[in-house]
């Protein structure tokens, strides 16, 4: 990986950006709109089967070009190479982050310590088809040789929010066989409330951990094998019900998982990014192999998108310079995720741990403090929910946040003119976070609704709606395989390009370990037959004693 020529914010294309940040300043959006007719037509680009409108943006064409200008300065096409290349792109744990090699098709060659990858790859892939089909086609069945009718993927992070976005994103995709579960939460309640209805004869067991050392995952397994021997009394029926994903394949085989029953995960994939590798199965068998290597083409179709387009035509390459123009000039603290189609309900999860788990860093690659905001916090839900609930702090509140709306030409429900109602909400809310209401207008109003004039004018400013709030549109046909792969791949590139700007290593997570480190020290005190000394501090102390007063009488 390059070097950078200088510090970031010293670097000329940042001081030109500060400038034109202050000259848009006094411009609302929607005079941008007015002066320009065909800003809308422009500000449009295509990818991978989606969409962008970015043209309800803080932006001219002058900072745009500015924006890229900055990309480029900061060294993003060697940096992409890299990534694709297996260049060692996270730098802490020496590794590459080869996600990308996980949808790349049959017959590509991309090396990783002088070996070609792409085979094993599809081995696992095929191992995958192999195991969805001997299970959909009764050929692999539980201990009573009755048919799988549930599979239960126990993982945390990202070997549990990317499954489970795309299970229930792809419903209209299920082939009905299985129905999944995902147990997450070291919460007794989230393992007990799955397990209460199922049938330990018919339901399957997927134990996914790229480390296979992840207490929270470890522990629900335990559990539910305890579960299934209980139910089953059967200590060599385990390796028909319990299969593992992990790049741990000691540890599993310790755990008691049958070698035959592991399917691999390599280093060289990072935990948020392993949705497309057998971490995958959950997916893989509740929609069929077919539509998860649909999955992966829309994946791969983004990443030719990203690798081949020029930065002014390149999907996350605008959404992540405009991320950082509003984090790193405009103040912006979070950004908004708000897909308009209830299938997607589960994406803000997801991207909330690709960004934030990525980008949540202070050091720049050399391990220097940086003088500049890094990733900001990234939240949404599903839209039209949200308008009656936070859509107002984005409409009036005093902070800035950028919003993504994400919303299919088609759905998968056409109920009555429900989706006309739905994209008419989306664009009414891109509109009104854009144009607002001035505070004239908004007497006007009032007084032609026939209110007392005194009274026009005191509630006026209450009624006052500051506008040029900046979103952008993502529109797909439908959510299918194949969009839904490139929408993800979309925002894990968008992510990356981030990191290249500010300098920063997207692919390590060195800030969760340490909440481990002290849990680890802080489980002996609750559980021990007495609490002596201290975990680290009084007020940790005092909860220890609490806790301990309530489970041991
Ligand atoms: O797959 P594993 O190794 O159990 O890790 C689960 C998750 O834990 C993390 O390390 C931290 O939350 C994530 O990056 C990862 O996805």
């Amino acid at each position: 990986m390059l070097d950078k020529p200088a510090p970031l914010t010293h670097l000329p294309e940042w001081r030109v950006l500060a400038q034109f940040k202050d000259q848009l300043a006094g411009t609302p959006i929607r005079d941008l709109f007015r002066d320009d007719p065909q800003r809308a037509q422009r500000y449009l680009v295509s990818g991978a089967g989606l969409t962008l409108d970015f043209s309800r943006n803080r932006l001219t064409d002058a900072t745009f070009n500015a924006l890229m200008d900055l990309a480029r300065a900061c060294g993003l096409v060697q940096q992409r190479n890299a990534l694709f290349d297996g260049g060692i792109v996270n730098r802490t744990e020496n590794r590459p982050a080869l996600h990308t090699a996980l949808r790349q098709p049959r017959g590509q060659d991309v090396r990783v310590h002088g070996e070609n990858i792409i085979p094993e790859v599809h081995a696992t892939l095929d191992r995958m088809a192999e195991l969805v089909s001997s299970i959909t086609e009764g050929r692999h069945t539980g201990y009573t040789n009755k048919p799988f009718t549930d599979v239960v993927s126990i993982g945390i992070g990202g070997s549990f929010l990317g499954p489970k976005l795309v299970v229930e994103a792809l419903k209209p995709f299920w082939h009905g066989q299985l129905n999944c579960h995902f147990v997450a939460n070291i919460d007794g309640t989230d393992i007990a409330e799955t397990l209460r209805s199922l049938n330990p004869e018919t339901t399957l067991f997927l134990v996914q951990s790229k480390s296979f050392r992840t207490q929270e995952t470890l522990d629900n397994s335990l559990l539910a094998r305890q579960w299934f021997l209980d139910k089953s009394g059967s200590e060599p029926a385990v390796a028909r019900h319990f299969l593992a994903v992990t790049a741990n394949v000691d540890e599993a085989i310790r755990f008691g998982i049958d070698r035959n029953n592991i399917f691999p995960m390599w280093d060289w994939v990072g935990g948020r990014y392993s949705l497309w590798s057998a971490i995958g199965l959950p997916i893989a068998l509740t929609i069929g192999m077919e539509h998860f290597r649909a999955l992966l083409e829309g994946a791969h179709a983004m990443d030719c998108h990203f690798r081949e387009q020029p930065a002014a035509s390149n999907l996350p390459v605008i959404m992540a310079m405009l991320s950082v123009w509003y984090n790193n000039f405009w103040d912006a603290q979070s950004h908004a995720v708000l897909p308009y189609d209830e299938y997607l309900k589960h994406l803000p999860e997801h991207l909330q741990q690709l960004d934030m788990e990525s980008n949540g860093k202070r050091v720049t690659q050399n391990g220097n403090a940086v003088d500049y905001q890094t990733g900001p916090i990234l939240w949404g839900g599903v839209g039209a929910n949200g308008q009656h609930a936070y859509h107002q702090l984005i409409h009036q509140g005093t902070r800035l946040i950028p919003a993504d709306f994400i919303i299919p030409l088609q759905s998968h429900n056409p109920v009555e003119h429900h989706h006309a109602t739905l994209f008419a909400n989306c664009l009414s809310q891109a509109s009104a976070m854009m144009a607002g209401k001035t505070r004239a207008e908004a007497e006007q109003e009032l007084l032609q609704a026939g209110m007392a004039s005194a009274d026009a004018k005191a509630l006026a400013p209450h009624k006052e709606i500051p506008g040029n709030k900046p979103s952008n549109i993502l529109v797909m046909d439908k959510i299918t395989p194949t969009t839904l792969g490139a929408l993800i791949a979309l925002y894990e590139h968008r992510t990356f390009v981030q990191s290249v700007i500010w300098d920063i290593d997207c692919f390590d997570q060195w800030g969760v370990e340490l909440g481990k480190q002290i849990g680890n020290q802080i489980l002996p005190r609750l559980l021990g037959d007495k609490f002596e000394g201290t975990a680290g501090d009084s007020a940790t102390d005092q909860m220890i004693r609490l806790f301990r007063s309530a489970n041991r009488p």
